[in-house]
């Protein structure tokens, strides 16, 4: 049988409301039994997964016994409140029988544009990542106004790909994959296996969703093409197929595999250069070079030898030698100022000199593009 190559060390597993709110009928819990056990064997297996379930409005409006969505925002909005309870305990619990902690993440599109709120999301999911924690992610709707909402959890499952710097996107949704045309409302429609994300007639191609679901196959594409740019290739597949986790992880040719046009080092080079201009410059000795380069390490301050410009936490900084040649750019974790007194010092030493941080690296590899 021929099998996708695919690098999937660290993924984003995207779960639907139309595939896990049992058509309507509250949260199928025998199906996510079902993926917490997949999932756990690709834990064991020493895969890094990050989980973006949706569910928590239709599993509210279950608990309030109310027969349609609500209309007006405070009745949907408290909803997702109830309901959010119920999906945190059903994962909980399913992946608890494996051994696996979890924990609630809810974010707004606001928490991933202002670029601190998106450093320290992004530290936190590290952290959880080390902790060998599965997030379960999901939009915080109770805050969610339409100006800030992603509406559907396909984008938000993109932009949490791009910041984790994962290496695959897995949409689980309640049909096999992409078609050239929506399956529901055209039986000839014919599954597509693999596709450019960023071909421009996918959208030609992609429907709107069903009853439960928000975005339909439009967000998924937009999704793709999001997590594209960040070099992540993306699969769409049937949640409902035996084992479906495990054999698209195996390189089955399940589904409809969305690729990127370059790979994450480029596309990460390509979107630093384009999207942000460099405020400042970090001076590295040669224990720090070799960390970059050759070690594939984050950059620690101890091997910051001067601080050049000024720059806010969250700006592009270049890394250069001592001899001015440029290493490296990346997000940088600290201003110019906090930079400059914790440059050439000890990790231990931080906390002391800057009070608690919410990380430790000059900049974080998944921040930064080595040349
Ligand atoms: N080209 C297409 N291929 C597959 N599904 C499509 C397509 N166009 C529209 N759809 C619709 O998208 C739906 C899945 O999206 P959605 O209802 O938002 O589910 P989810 O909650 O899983 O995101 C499918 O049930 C299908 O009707
Ligand atoms: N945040 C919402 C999910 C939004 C939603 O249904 O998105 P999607 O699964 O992409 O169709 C909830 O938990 O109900």
């Amino acid at each position: 049988m021929k099998k996708r190559q695919l690098a999937c060390k660290r993924i984003v597993v995207k779960i639907g409301s139309a595939l896990l709110t049992a058509n309507g009928l509250g949260l199928d819990r025998q199906a996510i039994t079902s993926w917490a056990k997949q999932l756990a064997t690709l834990h064991a297996q020493g895969c890094e997964v990050i989980l973006v379930s949706s569910g928590a409005v239709a599993e509210g409006m279950v608990r309030m016994k109310l027969s349609g969505r609500p209309d007006n925002l405070p009745a949907l909005q408290a909803c997702a409140a109830i309901g959010q309870m119920g999906l945190v305990e059903a994962w909980s619990s399913a992946l608890l029988d494996h051994d696996i902690q979890t924990a609630q993440v809810l974010l707004t599109h606001d928490d991933l544009s202002d670029r601190q709120r998106y450093l320290n999301g992004g530290n936190t999911l590290r952290q959880l990542i080390d902790w060998r924690v599965i997030p379960v992610i999901n939009e915080n709707d109770t805050v969610a106004t339409d100006e800030i909402r992603f509406g559907d959890n396909d984008t938000l499952g993109a932009l949490v790909a791009a910041l984790v710097g994962a290496d695959l996107l897995i949409i689980l949704t309640d049909q096999q994959g992409m078609f050239d045309r929506d399956p529901r409302k055209d039986s000839n429609a014919t599954l597509l296996s693999s596709v450019r994300a960023m071909d421009e007639t996918l959208f030609e191609m992609a429907g709107g969703g069903g009853v439960l679901g928000r975005g339909g196959m439009v967000t998924k594409v937009r999704a793709a093409r999001l997590a594209a740019k960040s070099g992540c290739p993306t699969l769409i597949a049937s949640g409902q197929a035996e084992q479906v986790l495990l054999r698209l992880i195996d390189g089955e040719e399940l589904g409809t595999l969305l690729t990127p046009d370059a790979d994450r080092l480029t596309a990460r080079k390509q979107w630093l250069a384009a999207h942000l201009q460099t405020a400042g410059r970090l001076i590295l000795d040669d224990g720090a070079i070799r960390a970059l380069k050759i070690d594939k390490r984050s950059l620690l301050p101890v091997g910051v030898q001067a601080v050049e410009g000024a720059f806010e936490r969250g700006d592009v900084v270049e890394c250069v030698s001592q001899q001015g040649q440029r290493i490296a750019v990346g997000i940088v974790n600290f201003d110019s100022a906090s930079a400059a007194l914790v440059a050439r010092q000890p990790s231990s030493k931080i906390t002391a000199l800057l009070g608690e941080q919410n990380s430790i690296e000059m900049i974080h590899r998944d921040q930064m593009a080595v040349f």
